[in-house]
């Protein structure tokens, strides 16, 4: 396969982020994003390319900004607690190795690992970064999950996210903040002792403000998951913008 890392205009502020050039592909189209100011800056996107993975992935805030974001998301986002941060697992209750909340359109619920997260309204921090992110890629969500990882013990296990509750095909917007932190892909033909094919696992360093757009097929084929890393000391928030099915009644 051709592969290379497409070098374009740079945005003001990006910091260089080279992850394993290997199948990295050409992106044709260039997007773009406006700062606080109003200017708009180019933005370089890295493709990620392998059977049935398709993602771009790109530092989309400045390290300035991204610390601001940081910054008022620990000031401002209370995480569910109680039995909304439990899952219920090999007959046990557990907690979950991280913190979790939900924003959404009205009425919109997400069910995850078994339980059903309600969607709180909106809130001006995360309905702005919601936006830009939307401004940039052309893209509408109407759902975000927000996942807080304390620190390198904190961690999500391998998963899809095919729910029907999504809009099949719709991408799905994935935004960090602080720790960068591994995240993997493994193709479901090759994962634990019933894999049938030997497809390597795709790894990437998910940056301090950076956006992983994962899109269509990416989530029929493609299992991800955040590991532990038990000497990061540092905290992660993680917002996956998602499009749900709307459904007419609450
Ligand atoms: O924290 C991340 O980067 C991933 C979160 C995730 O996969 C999810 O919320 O479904
Ligand atoms: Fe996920």
């Amino acid at each position: 396969m051709d592969s290379f890392v497409v070098k374009r205009k740079r945005r003001i502020g990006e910091q260089s982020t080279e992850f394993n050039s290997e199948h990295v592909t050409k992106k044709s189209k260039d997007d773009s994003t406006e700062t606080d100011q109003g200017a708009v800056h180019s933005i370089l996107w890295k493709e990620i390319r392998r059977e049935n993975l398709c993602c771009d992935y790109t530092v989309f805030y400045s390290k300035h900004q991204a610390d601001e974001l940081l910054a008022e998301c620990e000031k401002k986002l209370i995480y569910n607690e109680g039995q909304m941060a439990r899952v219920h697992l090999y007959g046990k209750w557990m907690e979950i190795a991280r913190k979790q909340v939900a924003f959404g359109d009205d009425c919109l619920s997400y069910r995850f690992s078994g339980k059903t997260v309600l969607a709180r309204p909106w809130i001006p921090l995360v309905q702005k970064i919601k936006d830009d992110i939307t401004k940039a890629t052309g893209y509408t969500f109407n759902f975000v999950l927000v996942n807080r990882y304390k620190d390198g013990h904190d961690h999500i296990g391998e998963h899809k996210d095919d729910e029907k509750d999504l809009v099949f095909g719709h991408p799905i917007a994935s935004l960090s903040l602080g720790q960068a932190r591994d995240f993997v892909f493994k193709h479901q033909d090759s994962r634990g002792k019933k894999a049938t094919r030997d497809i390597p696992t795709v790894k990437l360093e998910l940056q301090h403000g950076s956006l992983l757009m994962m899109k269509h097929p990416t989530n029929s084929f493609w299992y991800h998951s955040l590991p532990a890393r038990k000497k990061l000391i540092n905290v992660r928030i993680n917002f996956t913008f998602r499009q749900m099915v709307v459904k007419k009644t609450c």
